[in-house]
């Protein structure tokens, strides 16, 4: 049962007993030479079990700073400024610190940086790594990891034993992100988040993560967040889907209705410009203008107006709330969401992608 309870910007919260993850009201600041200003502001989100959400946006909307605070590691001069995230079996992990927080990062929560990049250590094999994230969450039965961490390579097609004498360069960057997963999975997490899985691979390579994902989530019956700027890939993988712009989610739901009925604007011309979901290279828009940064953040109104189609003069004192519209749909505009709105940025989509239906040959 899933109830709604109103709060500033995020008013449409959705608090449903089972998420792994609830985050509320969450605002992230970086300090800056104009003070501190939000990367995230007053965003809510659940994450379930057995559920992969995409999050997504352009680049700069906010998405990796969201992702981080998850693992309450947002890096300096950043912090986490207003909220709570809580975890099942963890409780509010803004709350933690020190060894608590660390433990909790990699048992609790696994994370896969785009292209493992950072996850991955470059002067260790992937093994020794394996050896030493054992060791700084006391486990006891550390040949026990070793064999499962095999396990998992083999469930995702690596040969175990030559990945974990591996080093990164040694890895082509399909492997990497698969040894990242591994990793960040050996330890029983419930909740795998995976910034830019995808990004940097080829299409192929593309393909097979995506698969995995697929399989490792539904295997592990795990609460997952995709996070990727491209929305070709969250259709094909996410369930249901949150949209970030300017810091704000500004909508979010299952991925099927809100690509065949986006409602914010945003999403609207975010969708039309992905060549993958539209079918044709040609018809898809780019975005005109070009997304925000901290300093050019609108500080009133709504963070979307100025390159917005359908701004009303409402937009420019009133930043909308995050409300339910429609069952289990959430989006913040003023515009009604009951009439259509011509001359919006997007192309229109012909016939809506969904996780249920792959395409993977982009031209
Ligand atoms: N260390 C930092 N110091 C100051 N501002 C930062 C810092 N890191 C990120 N930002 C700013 O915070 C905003 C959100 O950045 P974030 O990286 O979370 O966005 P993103 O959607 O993940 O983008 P990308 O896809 O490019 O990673 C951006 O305006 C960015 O310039």
């Amino acid at each position: 049962m899933t109830t709604h309870t109103p709060s500033h910007h995020g008013a449409a919260t959705t608090t449903a007993p089972s998420a792994e993850v609830s985050i509320r009201d969450l605002t992230v600041v970086y300090r800056t030479d104009h003070g501190d200003l939000p990367a995230v502001s007053h965003a809510n989100l659940d994450l379930h079990a057995g559920q992969i959400t995409g999050l997504v946006g352009e680049s700069g909307s906010g998405k990796s700073t969201l992702a981080l605070s998850l693992l309450n590691a947002v890096p300096e001069p950043g912090r986490i400024s207003t909220g709570s995230i809580h975890v099942a079996g963890v409780g509010d992990v803004t709350r933690l610190s020190g060894r608590r927080l660390r433990r909790t990062r990699g048992s609790a929560l696994g994370y896969v940086f785009q292209a493992s990049q950072n996850s991955l250590n470059p002067l260790k094999t992937i093994g020794r790594q394996l050896l030493d994230l054992g060791r700084s969450h006391d486990v006891e039965d550390l040949r026990g990891l070793v064999n499962r961490a095999k396990d998992l390579c083999e469930r995702m097609g690596l040969d175990g034993t030559r990945v974990l004498d591996s080093y990164q360069h040694e890895l082509s960057g399909g492997m990497r992100q698969r040894a990242g997963i591994v990793l960040a999975l050996v330890l029983n997490a419930k909740v795998l988040i995976l910034d830019e899985p995808t990004t940097a691979l080829d299409m192929i390579s593309q393909a097979a993560v995506l698969d995995i994902v697929r399989g490792v989530h539904r295997e592990h019956d795990l609460a997952t967040l995709v996070v990727t700027h491209d929305m070709g890939v969250v259709s094909e993988i996410a369930e249901r889907l949150a949209v970030m712009y300017g810091g704000r989610i500004v909508e979010h739901g299952p991925t099927t209705e809100l690509l065949r009925r986006p409602s914010h604007p945003y999403t609207r011309a975010l969708i039309g410009a992905t060549a993958r979901i539209v079918g044709d290279t040609g018809l898809a828009r780019a975005l005109p203008g070009r997304p925000p940064d901290l300093t050019t953040l609108a500080r009133r109104g709504c963070v979307f107006r100025d390159r917005c189609p359908i701004a009303m003069p409402v937009c420019e004192e009133t930043d909308p709330a995050l409300t339910e519209w429609a069952p289990d749909r959430y989006r913040a505009c003023h515009a009604d969401p009951t009439h259509s709105t011509p001359g919006t940025a997007a192309a229109p989509v012909p016939a809506a992608r969904t996780h249920d239906t792959p395409e993977r040959a982009e031209p």
